[in-house]
């Protein structure tokens, strides 16, 4: 499902005196099968942008097209119920969201209130506890005894249960320490290739946005600064600069690779034996 944003604006408590410009002349596609991570200091507008893709809010000016839905500024969105569907969001601290008594009635919750019968519900909820890294028995327990870490999973499981088009993942590794974090970014990659599943991550961690993304879009102060592959984006450490942004150290490494591979491979051909020699030797330079 393609999303396309035009010209959004968006502005919090429009017409009051206390009327803040949160998102200013946002343009973008996001086709279908994509992974694109939205990057930017504190206070860009990220989650704003976040809250569009899924009509969550609606823009102040410029229209958005979410699949087959045309969102005007001005015109009351009806009907947004498939939109919501579609565009799963995985809110920051989501495990804060669950609410019932044990985690299969919570995965359940969302399809369920989408009109599946209890039975698929179940079904899901089996199948998707698993894929998340959870033992089928936690389905059982209340959310309520597990770990932080677990708990989020239990709650992403309950997004991933609406069959969603597309994924947004709003810091979806915050707080979590650097293996739950590294597994949990492997599960939404893993997903998003297995399943084609649009991916739309904001994030802090650059490194992620360089490791996962095929796309990055830079918001600054509610604009759209620069849009493209995290190899044209890390080219240009100044201008990243200026946006309070840097290059990720796995960035630097992945440069100095290449060229000393490029250096080499100029010279001579490197039989696959030698190629593993060199990798090795460059180990002890990240250490
Ligand atoms: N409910 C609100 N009412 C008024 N202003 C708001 C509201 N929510 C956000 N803002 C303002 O809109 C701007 C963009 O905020 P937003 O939360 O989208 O940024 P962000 O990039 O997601 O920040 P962070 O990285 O800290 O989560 C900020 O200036 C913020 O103060």
């Amino acid at each position: 499902m393609d999303i396309t944003l035009e010209q959004i604006e968006y502005r919090y408590q429009q017409h009051t005196p206390f009327e803040r410009l949160a998102l200013h002349d946002i343009s973008m596609n996001i086709p279908s099968g994509s992974y694109v991570a939205i990057i930017g200091h504190t206070g860009s507008g990220k989650s704003t942008l976040l809250q569009h893709l899924n009509a969550l809010l609606q823009p102040t000016k410029g229209q958005m097209k979410i699949g087959d839905r045309t969102i005007q500024a001005g015109q009351k969105g009806k009907n947004l119920r498939e939109i919501r569907q579609k565009v799963g969001i995985v809110f920051q601290f989501p495990e804060h969201q669950l609410f019932e008594e044990t985690v299969e009635k919570d995965i359940c919750f969302g399809p369920m209130n989408f009109g599946v019968s209890k039975e698929e519900a179940i079904k899901r909820a089996h199948r998707l506890v698993q894929l998340v890294g959870l033992p089928e028995e936690v389905l059982n327990k209340s959310p309520f005894d597990l770990s932080g870490g677990q708990m989020r999973r239990v709650a992403i499981a309950g997004v991933l249960a609406m069959e969603p088009d597309v994924l947004v993942l709003d810091e979806p590794t915050a707080g979590l320490d650097p293996r739950g974090r590294k597994e949990m970014m492997s599960m939404f990659y893993n997903l998003h290739k297995e399943k084609n599943l649009s991916t739309i991550l904001v994030t802090h961690s650059m490194e992620d946005a360089a490791l996962y993304a095929d796309e990055l879009v830079i918001l600054h102060h509610g604009e759209m600064k620069k849009k493209g592959s995290p190899r044209d984006i890390f080219s240009s450490p100044k201008e990243l600069e200026q946006w309070g942004l840097s290059v990720p150290d796995i960035v630097h490494f992945q440069y100095m690779v290449e060229q000393k591979l490029n250096r080499k491979l100029n010279k001579t051909c490197l039989t696959i034996e030698e190629l593993a020699e060199e990798l090795q030797s460059m180990r002890g330079d990240l250490q």
